[in-house]
């Protein structure tokens, strides 16, 4: 799991190991120079020769200059040619700028130096930052991005917000990221993630001083939860039956791919209650689905519901969707669920609930606008899980899940081929399942989550799991569904 903390808490952890390092002796800027020398180390790895080199410092006036600096040193004193743009000379890191001097770096005077580096540090601003950048530091950001030489960013990428991944105006773009005692929650959601580009942790001894997590990602290892299917003792009651409401005359398509993601999660059965034509496109794609065209009450027994999927918002939908959250097993709400959710404002259940909005769905759950979603998306899922009373997956370019309490989880397998009508009712049936096999939202969510993006890629280039960066091909819906198997099986390692 890779975990993310707050600007409180990391700062409270410094301290606390500070405090800890003055009683035991060593002096000074000691973790500021650990992260120097795990930024200096991968600056190194990064140039491959690191004598005569050419690297440039952006350097603020707080500590992550002074990192930015004592980084500087270290590489200057392997014979790099270093110099440093200091936004405010009167208030660089003192001591950092001494070593840096120290070690033959020069402070420049002009910017020119931008546009003939190799790399180029960062050092502008790190977790004591606030809004996007200042005009003086935005104009030499642009032209170190003219500039053309590799951008290194200093704990993250100066302007992104570390709580939120925000970024309010101007922010780096980097190439790398050097991050230090743990991960920031801006460095795993969008914007900021893709402000971000390739994020490494340097370790500098928080460990033991940090609190639970603000945010965790999952890894292949998380996901290796109990096979149900795999237990000896498995009948198909214990592994999990799921309710399905989904499809209209309009969207039939919706209904299949929902239980496609169901099947394919690993139910011991799906039940599936819909209006006659959409129910007979279940039966013809999947003769192994228990179908009522019936009412969900009329569906039979099930250990969770998803409903929503290409509904529609008429009277019969309406029905179809009071009758799921009445009942007491979890309910996954989606798509139209989610436009009727909103419009009556809440629900009175008391079981858990799991909605899965994408930016347009949450902006219709909070009374604003999309493009308002997508610039805060950690702010307005935590809004709409605490009005709701319910987990939130918002889907999207980084699919966070915020429980009504805990840790969010941040999923790290998204990719743009998602991006295709009908993959959210895949997801919506893969997460059902999981809700069914009694797993809580959160991990039901985040789990789902992580198996749909990584079932895309493989859809997308079977022999491995990193599609996007080498193979170009587009996915549809049904290919995921059929790509599912093929997730478990690389999550489980085989
Ligand atoms: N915590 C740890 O464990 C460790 C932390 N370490 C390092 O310390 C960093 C935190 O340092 P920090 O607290 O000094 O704050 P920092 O990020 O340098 O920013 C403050 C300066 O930025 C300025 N500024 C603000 N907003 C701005 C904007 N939008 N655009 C431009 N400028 C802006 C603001 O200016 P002012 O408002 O004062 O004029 C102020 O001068 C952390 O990220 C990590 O790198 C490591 O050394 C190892 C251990
Ligand atoms: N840019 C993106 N990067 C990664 N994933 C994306 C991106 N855009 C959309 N997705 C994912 O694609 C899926 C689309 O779901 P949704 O919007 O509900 O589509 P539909 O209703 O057509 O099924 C979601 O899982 C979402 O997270
Ligand atoms: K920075």
């Amino acid at each position: 799991m890779r975990t993310a903390h707050s600007v409180a808490d990391v700062r409270a952890a410094e301290a606390a190991l500070i405090a800890e390092l003055r009683r035991t002796g060593p002096g000074e800027d000691v973790l500021m120079n650990r992260a120097a020398t795990g930024l200096a180390t991968a600056c190194a790895g990064l140039l491959g020769r690191v004598y005569a080199a050419r690297v440039v410092l952006l350097v603020g006036s707080g500590d992550n200059g002074g990192d930015a600096l004592y980084a500087g040193a270290q590489l200057a004193r392997r014979g790099a040619r270093v110099d440093a743009l200091l936004l405010n000379p009167d208030r660089a890191h003192a001591r950092g700028l001494a070593a840096f001097r120290g070690a033959g770096g020069r402070v420049a005077g002009d910017a020119e130096v931008l546009d003939r580096a190799d790399l180029v540090l960062d050092g502008i601003v790190g977790i004591g930052g606030s809004g996007g950048l200042r005009p003086d530091a935005a104009e030499l950001v642009l032209r170190a991005e003219l500039g053309g030489g590799l951008i290194v960013a200093v704990d993250l990428p100066s302007g992104v917000d570390a709580d939120t991944g925000e970024v309010v105006g101007a922010a780096v773009h980097a190439d790398v990221t050097v991050t230090f005692g743990t991960w920031k929650p801006g460095l795993l959601i969008d914007p900021g993630a893709s402000h971000a580009g390739a994020a490494t942790l340097v370790d500098i001894g928080l460990g033991d001083h940090l609190p639970d997590p603000a945010a965790c990602a999952l890894q292949d290892a998380d996901v290796l939860v109990p096979f149900g299917w795999l237990l000896p003792t498995a009948d198909k009651y214990r592994r999990g039956v799921v309710g399905v409401v989904a499809g209209s005359k309009t969207y039939p398509g919706a209904a299949v791919l929902a239980v496609g993601g169901a099947l394919r999660a690993g139910a011991g059965m799906v039940r599936f209650a819909g209006p006659g034509r959409v129910a007979d496109a279940v039966r013809a794609a999947w003769p192994e689905a228990v179908v009522t065209d019936g009412l969900p009450s009329e569906a039979g027994r099930v250990q969770a519901w998803v409903v929503g999927p290409g509904l529609g918002t008429d009277k019969k939908a309406r029905r179809r969707l009071a009758e799921v959250l009445d009942s007491d097993v979890p309910v996954l709400v989606d798509a139209d669920g989610l436009t009727l959710l909103a419009e009556a404002g809440g629900s009175e259940r008391s079981a858990p609930t799991l909605l899965t909005p994408h930016a347009g769905e949450l902006g219709r759950l909070l009374q604003v606008g999309p493009a308002a979603v997508e610039a805060a998306r950690l702010t307005h899922a935590r809004r709409a899980a605490a009005r709701y009373g319910a987990t939130v997956l918002l889907k999207g370019s980084t699919t966070v899940v915020v429980p009504p309490d805990g840790p969010v989880r941040v999923n790290p397998t998204g990719t743009p081929r998602l991006a295709t009508a009908g993959s959210g009712d895949v997801l919506a049936g893969l997460a059902g399942t999981l809700l069914a096999a009694g797993r809580e939202p959160v991990d039901a969510a985040a789990t789902a989550a992580y198996l749909h993006g990584l079932a895309a890629r493989l859809a997308a280039e079977p022999d491995g799991a990193e599609a996007d960066l080498v193979a170009p091909g587009p996915v549809t819906a049904t290919d995921i569904v059929a790509a599912l198997p093929a997730a478990w099986r690389h999550v489980a390692g085989a």
